[in-house]
């Protein structure tokens, strides 16, 4: 997922506009779209060697290039009132196509939906209702876009209704008018894991509904999505002065910020896990990315996924989980099981040793909930699944596509014992090579999904680069 990519001056890559965005070719062109559209003349200004820019300092200016953008490229009609976050078009476009790439990958099966509809739900819609809009207009997605402010629902809706072409795709829907007393909220509110961060955990329960109770009964969802408020005060959201996208209090800031803001969505997750295929949420601090990562495994995700997103001078993370058990990748009869897998760490700094690696390792597997066995002299790590996780595996998850005789025969024949092993070894300084070996040969499927997740924990850990 992802396009080619630019060295970071430390070494890791840096993220780069997705390759499917409307504007990865070429950036938009402001004096054409000042030629095309008057009143967003006044806003562009053309330097002695004829180089047209705009003042993203300025609201009116951004607002102006925002509205022209999705008028000349998206047919769609916006607005938005001052002072209102205001969402730049390209960036906001990338969060769209990596759910595409979550969507269209073979990670995890598809549910089954009534109308072949791709559907989102987008968790705080905002007044601008920028992915419901662009979810629609570029993909035909059908959306449910929900907010808590009178601001937000009022012009989330107007900007829906000024686009009767989209307004059979899109709803807008008040979280607040849930009633927070409904069993299913109930439900939702046991903490997941332990000790991984109590406080922003009772922030989070103290706060207004974010996905039980918001999602009916019978609905179901191939993905959400969010851009959640990001700060635990408003002077800590005034902090860039680069631009000016605007946003108020009550769309910036939530008590705890986004980690409780997100640790909400993934506990609400785990009651909802058969009503969405993905979860995803935006992320603004790698430190909470880390955290929510393994948040999301402690609650029982079998998959988590994250992208670095391009985002201007500010890093954005994308982190998406989901409770379906992977696809078979193997075990088909045609489809010889693979008993090794590797990939390289390269350009990595002194922090990030062989042992650190090593250690990491550990840890991924322990926060999936794995006993293993660390050996600093092999520089290894040996996985051992439980017999409940190997029958598991074997049975409900995906790695025998027989029938059930057949799962339980095989269940029969397994050998107990180390599941997989997994070895670093220093290739030169900065350059490490992980390996994989499988020594369960049932468990191919699960091995070859938590290798590959592995790889994704360690490259984001280390590189930051897009997984
Ligand atoms: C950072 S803004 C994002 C707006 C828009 N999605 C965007 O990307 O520009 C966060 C939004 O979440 C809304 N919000 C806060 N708590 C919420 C909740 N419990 N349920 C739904 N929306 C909520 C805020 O009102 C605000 O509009």
């Amino acid at each position: 997922m992802g396009g080619g990519r630019k060295r970071r001056r430390d070494g890791s890559e840096a993220p780069s506009i997705h390759p499917r965005n409307r504007y990865a070719a070429a950036a938009p062109d402001f004096a054409a779209l000042a030629e095309l559209y008057p009143s967003f003349r006044p806003f562009v200004s053309v330097s002695e060697r004829g180089r047209a820019s705009v003042d993203f300092t300025d609201f009116s200016a951004t607002r102006e290039l925002t509205r022209v953008l999705l008028l000349h490229d998206h047919g769609v009609n916006w607005w938005i009132p001052d002072g209102q976050l205001c969402p730049t078009v390209p960036n906001r476009s990338n969060y769209i196509h990596w759910i595409e790439d979550l969507l269209s990958s073979n990670l995890i099966p598809p549910i089954s939906s009534s109308s072949g509809r791709v559907r989102g739900f987008d968790i705080g819609t905002g007044a601008n209702c920028i992915y419901p809009l662009l979810g629609a207009s570029l993909l035909g997605w059908s959306f449910v876009g929900s907010d808590v402010t009178d601001v937000a629902l009022e012009w989330a809706k107007k900007n829906v209704e000024n686009n009767p072409h989209l307004t059979e795709l899109i709803e807008i829907r008040n979280a607040n008018a849930v009633s927070l007393s409904s069993e299913s909220e109930a439900i939702v509110r046991e903490p997941i894991g332990e000790n991984v961060l109590e406080p922003a955990e009772d922030v989070a329960m103290q706060k207004p509904p974010v996905l039980v109770g918001v999602v009916k009964e019978s609905e179901s969802f191939d993905f959400c999505m969010c851009n959640p408020p990001f700060f635990e005060s408003i002077e800590e959201a005034g902090l860039n002065r680069k631009t000016s996208c605007g946003g108020t209090a009550e769309e910036m800031v939530c008590p705890g910020g986004e980690l409780a803001f997100v640790t909400h969505i993934i506990e609400d997750s785990v009651s909802l896990k058969n009503s969405f295929r993905w979860f995803t949420s935006m992320v603004g601090r790698k430190a909470n990315l880390k955290l929510l990562m393994s948040k999301a495994r402690k609650a029982g995700a079998s998959v988590v996924k994250t992208t670095e997103f391009v985002q201007g001078q500010t890093a954005r993370w994308g982190l998406a989980w989901s409770f379906i058990a992977p696809r078979n990748k193997v075990l088909r009869s045609s489809t010889p099981a693979k008993n090794h897998y590797s990939f390289m760490l390269q350009g990595l700094r002194r922090e990030h040793s062989a042992f650190q690696v090593l250690k990491s390792t550990e840890a991924f597997f322990l926060a999936s909930k794995l006993s293993c066995k660390i050996d600093t002299l092999s520089f290894s790590v040996d996985v051992t699944l439980s017999d409940e996780q190997t029958e598991a595996a074997i049975l409900h998850g995906d790695d025998y596509a027989g029938s059930l005789e057949e799962s339980s025969a095989k269940l029969q024949s397994v050998v107990k014992g180390v599941s997989f092993r997994i070895t670093v070894f220093e290739q030169i300084p900065g350059t490490l090579l992980i390996k994989g070996s499988l020594l369960n040969k049932a468990l191919s499927g699960t091995f070859s999904s938590l290798f590959s997740e592995l790889e994704d924990t360690l490259r984001m850990e280390c590189l930051s680069k897009t997984l």
